[in-house]
């Protein structure tokens, strides 16, 4: 008998990264789902980049292994690569290229020929809201701009498996609204989302599966109904993740003199 379920879009399994005496990974196992919109939530320092960047052959891991539609990524990285499309945590560009040359020197490099990006660049430019600032040096957008040119680079050629690490970071409302519909109808067609986030409510409304990652290790996966039961993914979080502090501690800060 053959095996009619597709493979998962990634699986990681046992992933582990130690920096120094720090264990930013610790083990983490997670599938997710081929045409799934997976949001990937924890606190601070929780190990949500380096899970991504491990998962995305930009970081090396210490043990473990990473499948891209049931592809070796670390065993074949060039190939599986073409899958991908990411946008990492922090991006260091190419600032000095204005933003339609980013994105054409991105569909360029990813093989595409000169008309299909030219194309796709302009269409790119038209979602994200930088028709205006096409001629613009990237090193002189904003906060948000360069997030949105960023993501246009990591779409031009159409992967099949898209990771961004904290996509609607400086992103004005409107412009996060025309990126959320970008990647509901890129999900409706058949690809596959994963995106980082610290805002729960987002990713509440956004996505249909959703970890929860605390030091480490996954506390919590699955569709977020599941995940949340019959609480807000914003309560869950809190009780799985804790470390809840009254300003108590601070009393210095009350600036009142009674
Ligand atoms: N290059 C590095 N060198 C040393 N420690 C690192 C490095 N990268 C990450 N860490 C540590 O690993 C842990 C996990 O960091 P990571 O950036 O993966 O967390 P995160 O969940 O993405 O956090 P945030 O939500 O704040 O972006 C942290 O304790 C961090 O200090």
């Amino acid at each position: 008998m053959t095996d009619t379920h597709p493979a998962p879009a990634l699986q990681l399994d046992g992933l582990w990264r130690r920096f120094g005496a720090k264990i930013a990974v610790a083990g983490i196992d997670l599938v997710v789902p081929a045409g799934s919109f997976y949001g990937l939530v924890g606190p601070n320092g929780a190990g949500k980049t380096t899970t991504l960047s491990m998962a995305t052959g930009l970081l090396v891991p210490d043990f473990g292994t990473v499948r891209v539609h049931g592809q070796d990524l670390w065993a074949n990285p060039t190939q599986v690569k073409r899958l991908l499309g990411v946008l990492p945590d922090g991006v260091r560009l190419f600032d000095r290229l204005t933003g339609a040359q980013l994105i054409t020197y991105a569909g360029l490099l990813h093989g595409l020929d000169r008309d299909t990006v030219a194309a796709r660049t302009a269409d790119l430019l038209r979602a994200m809201a930088l028709e205006g600032d096409a001629q613009t040096l990237v090193v002189d957008y904003s906060a948000g701009m360069t997030k949105k040119v960023a993501l246009a680079c990591a779409l031009v050629h159409a992967p099949k498996l898209l990771v961004l690490d904290e996509p609607f970071e400086a992103v004005d409302p409107v412009s996060a609204a025309n990126i959320r519909d970008i990647l509901t109808s890129y999900v409706a067609s058949g690809g596959t989302v994963i995106v980082s986030s610290h805002v729960m409510d987002l990713v509440q409304r956004m996505c249909d599966h959703v970890a929860v990652i605390a030091g480490g290790h996954v506390l919590a996966a699955g569709t977020v109904d599941e995940v949340r039961g019959d609480a807000s993914l914003e309560e869950r979080f809190v009780e799985l993740v804790g470390g809840r502090v009254t300003g108590e501690g601070l009393a210095w800060l009350r600036t009142s003199s009674d």
